[in-house]
């Protein structure tokens, strides 16, 4: 990883935070959870209402099931982890994409436990959530290949295969570092960028793009090399004396992420195995450890996370009508980051109808708890109304930018997260997991006020990121402050695209990576017939 820290968060006791991204080919697909789920539908139709056409869930599912294959379990792993699919929500069958996704030969014994808490709860389990009913509780693929049982990602998807590949050059420069994007200023023109060997200074090498240049180094790094090259706010490239060449106040602004809290758990009754108990025990690991080697299954099979319940708001926040009324009352820049242009405050408050809409229905997600071996903890709220920035270092630009998650900014984030906290702890005390014993989940928060509970999150327990960062270069029309249009190109900068986490312009209630490789695909179908019908026919046969 990159080594980055957020700055200070006024709203969290000025704590910092460690910003994850990947620094290694394949990016942070190359170090996430593997967890690979998608949104919802109604996720998706929201960048649509947002100004996007082309952009809803069924424009989209298409490019979900070219980017994934899944292979699903044997009957006898289905039956002892009740797992369940519907294979259409996927490529299959020699259609689907290079990135395999597959369900662990193993679940740890607590959770079934857990299953039993949700359906004790109330809550119905969903038989998939990749067909767009990612929310109530269901298990996801994980970025697993299904026969040697390792991380699929990124680089084995698109990279290995092909790296040999005659027919024309896929170039790979490691160990490099983009520094700026090469501009002719005058006919605002992307014709190449300059890269240095990373970790130094110089000497620049320039390197010529024959058709265009497109972004993809995520929603921390794409808005500091377009700020690096004269392509954003202003005041911000002014302070770090870069010449401007387009005022574009949306690079660096709408950062969101799913902060969540996390108050260390545990059963005192644990059933066993438990990770606890194998990185304890250097016999019980061994045997885990040759049982993956052997066969590829059991525990180390399994990642960060397979199943979830994706709450809608209704569900766990039981202010959820005032809370819907305070959000459409506010004052929306008495909570926005300075510098927020009228553009961009309108398309805040853009998002915000959507997200006030989104709360209302029970047909998409306002918080995750994704379980496994421990009692839940706080959860990750998926629709925060708080919004971050990403911006040079005056004073360094070459140096890493500047994130400011600014947690806790919005007062509804607030109220939600102290609501994720109480309904957490209901779901630790139901009868289904009174004989595991749930403790050292703040077990006096039953009995404490909500006050107290946004006292112990501001201090210690939240925590501002689960490495979802957002939106810092956001696919909106310009009036709403946009920076790429829906074909993902710059707005006003010739042959220059982004395709990355920064186009999202409204965080879906999903872990991001499956997301990205759908955008990716849906993109790069376009260029390609674009360049098919450009100058194409001569290259390309
Ligand atoms: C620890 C962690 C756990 C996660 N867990 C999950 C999970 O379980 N499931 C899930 O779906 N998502 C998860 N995520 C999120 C997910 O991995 C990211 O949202 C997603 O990979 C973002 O893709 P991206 O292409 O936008 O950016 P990245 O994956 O960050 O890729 C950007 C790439 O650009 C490179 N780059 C940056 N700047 C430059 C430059 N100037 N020059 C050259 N190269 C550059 C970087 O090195 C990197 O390789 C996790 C992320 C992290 C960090």
């Amino acid at each position: 990883m990159y080594n980055i820290t957020s700055l200070p968060n006024p709203q969290l006791n000025n704590r910092t935070y460690p910003v994850k991204v990947g620094a290694v080919l394949g990016g942070s697909s190359a170090i996430d959870g593997l967890f690979g789920d998608r949104g919802s539908k109604a996720d998706y139709d929201a960048w649509e209402t947002l100004g996007n056409p082309g952009w809803s869930f069924s424009s989209l599912l298409p490019y979900f099931k070219k980017s994934v294959t899944f292979t699903p379990p044997s009957p006898d792993e289905a039956k002892a982890y009740n797992y369940t699919w519907d294979i259409s929500a996927y490529g299959g069958n020699g259609t689907g994409g290079p990135v395999q996704v597959s369900l662990p030969s193993y679940n740890w014994p607590q959770s079934k436990h857990i299953w039993e808490a949700w359906k004790q709860m109330g809550i119905p389990r969903q038989n998939e959530g990749a067909n767009g009913n990612a929310f109530n509780t269901f298990v996801s693929p994980t970025f697993l290949d299904p026969v040697t049982r390792t991380r699929s990602y990124a680089r084995t998807a698109h990279w290995d295969p092909y790296k040999n590949r005659t027919n024309y050059k896929y170039n790979l420069l490691s160990g490099y570092q983009v520094t700026e994007i090469r501009l002719i200023t005058g006919r605002l023109r992307a014709v190449g960028v300059n890269v240095v060997k990373r970790g130094t200074a110089g000497p620049k090498i320039a390197i010529q793009s024959k058709r265009q240049v497109i972004l993809a180094a995520g929603a921390v790094w794409t808005p500091w090399l377009l700020q690096r090259s004269g392509l954003g706010p202003k005041s911000v490239l002014e302070a770090a004396n870069i010449p401007v060449i387009k005022d574009i106040p949306g690079v660096g602004a709408n950062l969101q992420d799913h902060p969540y809290s996390a108050p260390p758990s545990k059963f005192t009754n644990d059933l066993i195995p438990s990770p606890e108990y194998l990185l304890a025990n250097a016999t019980a690991y061994e045997e885990a450890k040759r049982e993956y080697e052997q066969s590829r299954t059991g525990p180390l099979t399994l990642a960060r996370g397979h199943q979830a319940a994706f709450l809608p708001l209704k569900t766990w926040q039981p202010q959820w009508k005032d809370l819907i009324r305070a959000l459409l009352s506010q004052t929306a820049s008495n909570y926005l980051p300075a510098g927020y242009d009228k553009n961009l405050t309108d398309g805040f408050i853009a998002q915000r109808n959507v997200v006030a809409n989104l709360f209302n229905q029970t047909d998409n997600a306002a918080v995750e708890f994704n379980f496994g071996p421990v009692p839940l903890n706080g959860g990750a709220l998926l629709r925060t109304l708080s919004r971050g920035t990403v911006t040079l270092n005056a004073t360094d630009p070459l140096a890493a930018p500047l994130v400011d998650f600014r947690t806790f900014t919005n007062p509804i984030d607030v109220a939600n997260a102290v609501a994720a906290i109480r309904y957490s702890h209901r779901v630790n005390s139901q009868p289904a997991l009174k004989g595991l014993g749930p403790v050292g989940y703040i077990p006096e928060l039953n009995a404490t006020s909500d006050s107290e509970i946004e006292k112990a999150l501001r201090e210690s327990l939240m925590l501002p990121s689960f490495s979802h960062m957002s939106g810092t270069a956001a696919m909106l029309p310009e009036q709403y402050g946009g920076v790429v249009g829906p074909d993902l190109g710059v707005y006003g900068i010739r042959k220059l695209s982004v395709v990355d986490a920064s186009i999202i312009p409204l965080i879906p209630a999903t872990h991001l990576t499956a997301t990205v490789y759908a955008v990716a695909e849906k993109v790069s179908l376009r260029t390609r017939v674009d360049f098919f019908f450009s100058r194409g026919f001569r290259e390309w046969f």
